[in-house]
């Protein structure tokens, strides 16, 4: 067991010391709720069993020749990647083998994946890689996922309310960034916590325990390719970040920004542009997992006008502006809009 400076420190602040296995975590954690029945635990270790096999995928993606494009595009129009296919297959195979999960929301398939598991008790969506613009060039990316409870009965045929739940109904939510190593962060509702993958042991451990965002942060990400496009709340926010010498750091995916945001403070936008009306990214497999984290380690997540959290999808597929990160910076971007609203 490693006990650095920090970890003999907080020694009493968490159970599990740094350097525990995620499966002992899993474990332990489930322990501590007697009438937990094991699904989440299981359904949980079936996630990064898959996420295994895709970061040894994606590693070795310049060797195997599976970088590059295949003929498709997926239902929001974009191409799609030997990457995305592969990701989203592994996660399925997984997910249908482990029994726990009765229907699955991904990205790259137009509906909704049966596992024909009836009783599976929960639905995932996910998005199974995430900022794969950045494969090919070797920059890292992500898997980002949901689970929900269902909430038509077990052993009938899953139906679309099982879905479009609102982010607060998420029972867990994570994701995996294939980086300069493979970490899996993620969240049952008691606090975030990150581990690393040690790949010669095939096995992810503790070490990032109780993650908590800082309240402030240097750097902003933001896509200023469409900057004239925002509404007058975000180019007048923007202007206040610049002129308080924040910085920018994008890298263009998002589970990266994320987590470099999570760790270090800062925060995400992407608003609403002429090109994407409801921004880009995802509600149900993109925003609800990283509001949930975001919460949980003390910061904050808005479309501009409401909690993201609190939004109920009505469509499967449903996009959202997003405004993600520290506390004080999502507080100082609301300043903002009741300067403007007052002003006018
Ligand atoms: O190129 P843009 O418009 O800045 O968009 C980048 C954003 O889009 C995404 O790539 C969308 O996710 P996918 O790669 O899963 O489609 C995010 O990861 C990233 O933050
Ligand atoms: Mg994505
Ligand atoms: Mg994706």
């Amino acid at each position: 067991m490693i006990y650095t400076e920090k970890s003999k420190a907080n020694l009493d602040t968490f159970t599990s010391p740094v350097g525990i296995a995620v499966d002992r975590f899993i474990a332990k954690r489930q322990s501590e709720f007697p009438h937990a029945t094991g699904d989440l635990s299981q359904l949980l270790r079936d996630i990064v069993i898959a996420s295994k096999i895709i970061s040894r995928e994606i590693n070795r993606a310049g060797l195997s020749g599976i970088e590059g494009m295949t003929e498709d595009e997926n239902i929001q129009g974009e191409p799609q990647r030997m990457l995305d296919v592969i990701a989203e297959y592994r996660f399925k195979k997984a997910l249908m083998n482990g029994q726990q999960v009765c229907a699955i929301l991904s990205e790259e398939s137009d509906d909704i994946i049966e596992t024909g598991n009836h009783d599976g008790k929960y639905v995932v969506a996910i998005d199974p890689l995430d900022g794969s613009s950045n494969v090919d060039v070797n920059v890292s990316v992500g898997t980002i996922f949901s689970i929900y409870k269902r909430v038509s009965p077990q052993g009938e045929p899953f139906t679309k309310e099982d879905f479009l739940q609102p982010g607060t109904a998420q029972v867990a939510a994570g994701y995996i960034l294939y980086g300069s190593s493979t970490m899996l962060v993620y969240t049952t509702g008691c606090g975030v916590n990150g581990f690393t993958y040690e790949p010669s042991l095939g096995e992810y451990f503790l070490s990032h325990p109780n993650i908590t965002q800082p309240e402030d942060g240097e750097y902003y990400s933001v896509n200023e390719r469409d900057k004239d496009e925002f509404s007058r709340d975000v180019k007048t926010y923007l202007y206040e970040l610049k002129a308080k010498k924040k910085g920018t750091r994008y890298v263009g995916s998002l589970v990266c920004d994320f987590h470099r945001n999570l760790l270090k403070g800062g925060v995400y936008l992407y608003p609403a542009t002429e090109k994407y009306t409801k921004g880009k990214l995802r509600l149900m497999y993109e925003c609800h997992a990283l509001a949930f984290i975001t919460e949980q380690a003390k910061g904050r997540a808005t479309n501009g006008d409401i909690r993201i959290m609190d939004i109920k999808p009505t469509e499967y597929h449903e996009r959202t502006p997003i405004i993600v990160g520290s506390k004080g910076l999502v507080d100082e971007f609301e300043d903002v809009q009741k300067l403007i609203s007052f002003k006018k």
